[in-house]
């Protein structure tokens, strides 16, 4: 199902959280609101589920609109067909998972067919073996699959996310990535997920909106937004930037400390090091107050002098004007 806002807005009391914001989600994409906190993202995502009224605008879902300050039109949250999966689960903790999983169908009074409705979507996270189990005896990983089993029973056309993976931790997130994002593909559903962490948002994304200050900067592929970012804000806060100047940057990748023909060399002296495993990293002073990233594969000492190349063809001019 497609997804459009246009010129929707929202403020509480005089501060206005979202300006003026049109975005098409396309049918069947995972698309990412990506900022930092308070940037409005909870806030979008909570208008296009109807749990927010925005103050202007519309918000259509396919050649439905559901919502349209002018004509009157407020689709309410049950009715507009959307999965939800949140940060904390929200698992009922005295209900076992089949029970939870069941709990949507019932609510809407679809009790027809209702056993196999729910072991299939338990299959489809691979939990059916624990289906008389209760959230306290699962894992963090286990419950988070459970909250989707209860988003998709419900045969959404499209499910939204806020943050569910920021309560397990690095590794069972890192896992759950992966896991998520094949099972929202394999089943064909259209996802909205909202995070603040952009290795997430890099990862699973087929687009991203990149939010600041309720303004969305940016929307685009992760490619697009890595190697062509649209402002310095974004450029900033996706990926690692190296700063040339007001408007030009760089990547790490971009610099080696090999001579490459053609490329520019400094000699910068190195600042810090950190072991990564894979390589190390090198924050190297360029001038006072900007530093550049350095990945390199031999260990550097603090203080010593590197020569380092920047292979101009890499070089990032960002020409957006809502920068920092
Ligand atoms: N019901 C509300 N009443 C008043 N202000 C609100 C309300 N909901 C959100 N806000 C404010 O709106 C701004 C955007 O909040 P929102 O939750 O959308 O941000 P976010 O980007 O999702 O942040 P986080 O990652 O911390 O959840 C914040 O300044 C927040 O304090």
């Amino acid at each position: 199902m497609e997804i459009r806002l246009t010129n929707i807005t929202k403020s509480f009391g005089s501060k206005q959280v979202i300006a003026p914001t049109t975005l098409t989600v396309e049918s069947g994409s995972f698309t990412t609101l990506l900022g930092s906190s308070g940037c409005g993202k909870t806030t979008l995502l909570r208008m296009i589920a109807g749990l927010e009224t925005p103050d202007t605008g519309e918000i259509w879902f396919d050649d439905r609109c559901i919502f349209s300050k002018e004509k009157k039109i407020d689709t309410p949250p049950e009715k507009r067909g959307l999965g939800f999966v949140f940060q904390d689960f929200a698992l009922w903790p005295h209900m076992t998972v089949f029970e939870n999983v069941a709990f949507g169908l019932r609510a809407q009074n679809r009790t027809d067919g209702l056993r196999d409705k729910v072991m299939e979507a338990l299959r489809s996270v691979h939990l059916e073996e624990l289906a008389q189990r209760y959230p306290h005896q699962l894992s963090g990983g286990q419950q988070q699959r459970v909250a989707f089993a209860r988003a998709i029973v419900i045969e959404p056309s499209c499910i939204l996310f806020d943050e569910p993976l920021s309560a397990l931790d690095a590794l069972l997130r890192e896992e759950m990535r992966h896991e998520l994002k094949e099972l929202v593909s394999r089943l064909g559903f259209t996802a909205v997920f909202v995070t603040h962490d952009q290795t997430e948002a890099m990862s699973m994304s087929d687009k991203i909106a990149v939010l600041d200050g309720g303004v969305v900067q940016q929307y685009d592929t992760p490619e697009e937004i890595y190697h062509h970012p649209a402002t310095r804000f974004v450029a900033h806060f996706v990926g690692k930037s190296n700063w040339l100047d007001a408007t030009r940057l760089f990547r790490p990748e971009a610099m080696t400390v090999d001579p490459a023909p053609g490329c520019t060399e400094y000699k910068l002296p190195v600042q810090s090091v950190q072991y990564l495993g894979d390589c190390y990293e090198v924050q190297l002073t360029y001038q006072p107050d900007v530093t550049w990233m350095l990945h390199c594969g031999r260990k550097a000492a603090v203080g010593e002098t590197l020569s380092v190349y920047i292979d101009p063809k890499q070089i990032i001019t960002v020409e957006g004007v809502n920068g920092k």
